[in-house]
């Protein structure tokens, strides 16, 4: 299959995309191998982490022949997408629409998951060819502003992210969005005390609900 629709087609088979912004990339590899093995298909590691090309150049030429989607997050503009596509980045994700950092990553041929918040903002950045549409931040209006956006908006793929668990997962889905990011309620799983592997339990546990959710 051709390689944009086949990456497309692990997110949204994944139903979920883990969101790897952590302090630094020594963690940050340790978390995105946890979560992994813990089931996640679908991973952006964001450019926040100093050094997070290397992690993503890394965990691609190791996990991208098994068919895990590593991305790139936090991409402002075409610069940093280049880069990333370059290290060899499944997909590319951004907070905002940045109309340039599209059309970098569709001269490639790589999807994008660009942040929008207004109904403008949503229908702009589809016109601009984003795949899949970020809804970021949650924080303020939550799941009755997603739905209030998708009653006029439902043909869009919208994704939240920020503050989605395992306790929301459920709704967010009976909300009609596409699929979820997640980012803490798996990546900080091992702190306090640095057990890793419980990382692999709390991507477990999500993953489960995302699928209950979908059924
Ligand atoms: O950049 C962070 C994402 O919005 C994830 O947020 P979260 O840690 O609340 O899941």
């Amino acid at each position: 299959m051709y390689k944009k629709l086949r990456t497309l087609q692990t997110i949204d088979e994944s139903g979920a995309v883990l969101i790897v912004r952590l302090e630094n990339a020594d963690v940050a590899e340790r978390v995105a191998e946890a979560a992994i093995a813990g089931g996640f298909r679908a991973l952006e590691i964001t450019l926040s982490i100093p050094g997070a090309v290397d992690v993503i150049r890394q965990l691609s030429a190791k996990h991208g022949p098994n068919g895990v989607a590593v991305g790139a997050g936090t991409v402002l503009d075409e610069h940093s997408a280049y880069e990333c596509i370059r290290a060899g980045a499944d997909f590319l994700v951004s907070p905002q629409l940045n109309p340039a950092m599209i059309r970098t990553a569709n001269r490639y041929q790589v999807p994008t998951i660009s942040g929008a918040y207004t109904p403008t903002e949503f229908v702009n950045s589809a016109e601009a060819g984003a795949d899949i549409l970020k809804l970021f931040p949650t924080e303020a209006g939550g799941i009755p502003y997603a739905k209030s956006v998708l009653a006029p908006l439902a043909h869009l793929p919208i994704m939240p992210a920020g503050g989605v668990t395992v306790e929301n997962v459920g709704e967010w889905f009976a909300a009609g969005v596409a699929g979820v990011g997640v980012g803490s309620y798996v990546t900080k799983a091992w702190q306090p005390d640095g057990d890793f592997s419980r990382v692999t339990e709390a991507a477990k546990e999500f993953l489960s609900a995302v699928a209950e959710a979908r059924q």
